[in-house]
């Protein structure tokens, strides 16, 4: 008497060679589906794998611009006239990634999402709670000034001016013409099952549909594909397949937003994933300030 509750049911044939052959095939369809459903199969090209190390420069896939741009203001000097994508992991080091994942992982701390995703904006002071938001700020007081540093409010503005930098010469652009604009945001996604529309980080969109401002999206990474989580590729869906960039603690990704880069995220399987997607526009009554704790 075990705690087995069928006693006239006998296992012996699972010994025979076809329950041996039956018992296989369901472990071999198992692992498969189990693959099949957090991994993506449709993965074309990775344009940049995550043990691949690009410094100093950027690499850089050319893409011909859409139309979307013609639907807006233009702004000579700024305005996608290339368009593309890029990556360089020559920006941002390793320690001051760290850093960004430190400061995440503080304030996320006071809160966060009940579903897999969590953002927190420093600027607007946005931030996950439950099945909503809350404004740091307001919310916490004086408290944050606790948990955040002025240097790690420094290092923010300072990483910020860089991508800035980076993307204006690469697309060459007039710095001086490139605006921080908002949304910008870290971002903690686990594979916790989605409770909100705002867990759902993983349909494909547009930024400069789903944003509006946007004109060149940049992504920055705080942790490694295949250590930190699995699943989480960044995924580029071009009409004739999809393209990857793996995250990598202090990768920089920064392309023009519009349906020219079309893309997704792919979903988080095991671990977390810590990013900051900074954006920029072109136009000036959009711009956003630096955040800072003097304002609180
Ligand atoms: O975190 C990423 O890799 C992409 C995030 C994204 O697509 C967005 O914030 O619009
Ligand atoms: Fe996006």
């Amino acid at each position: 008497q075990g705690i087995w509750p069928f006693p006239e049911l006998h296992l012996a044939w699972l010994q025979t060679a076809p329950g041996l052959l039956l018992v296989t095939l369901l472990a071999c369809g198992t692992s498969l589906w189990l693959y099949l459903s957090t991994a993506d199969a449709d993965i074309t090209e990775t344009l940049v794998g995550r043990g691949e190390l690009v410094s100093p420069q950027p690499r850089v896939f050319a893409v011909p611009c859409s139309e979307d741009y013609d639907q807006h203001k233009r702004f000579p000097g700024c305005t996608p006239q290339k368009c593309g994508r890029a990556v360089t992991d020559g920006l941002v080091s390793r320690e001051e990634a760290q850093a960004l994942r430190r400061l995440a992982e503080r304030g996320l701390a006071l809160a966060g999402s009940e579903g897999g995703a969590s953002i927190l904006d420093l600027h607007s002071g946005a931030l996950s709670m439950g099945k909503q938001f809350v404004n740091i700020y307001r919310y916490f007081g004086d408290q944050i000034g606790e948990v955040f540093t002025q240097e790690d409010f420094r290092l923010y503005r300072d990483v910020r001016r860089r991508i800035q930098d980076t993307i204006a010469q690469t697309f060459g652009l007039d710095v001086s013409l490139l605006f921080l604009t908002k949304p910008t945001f870290f971002s903690r996604i686990n594979s916790t099952e989605a409770k909100t529309q705002h867990d759902e980080y993983w349909h494909p969109h547009i930024d400069k549909v789903t944003y509006g401002s946007f004109d060149y999206t940049s992504l920055l990474y705080l942790t490694d594909y295949g250590t930190d989580f699995t699943g989480g590729r960044f995924i580029f869906m071009d009409k004739d397949g999809n393209r990857t960039v793996e995250p990598r603690a202090g990768r920089l990704s920064f392309f023009s937003s519009g349906s020219e880069n079309l893309h997704r995220v792919e979903r988080v399987a095991w671990g977390t994933r810590f990013a900051i997607t900074v954006s920029f526009t072109c136009d000036p009554a959009h711009a956003i300030a630096d955040p800072s704790l003097a304002a609180v």
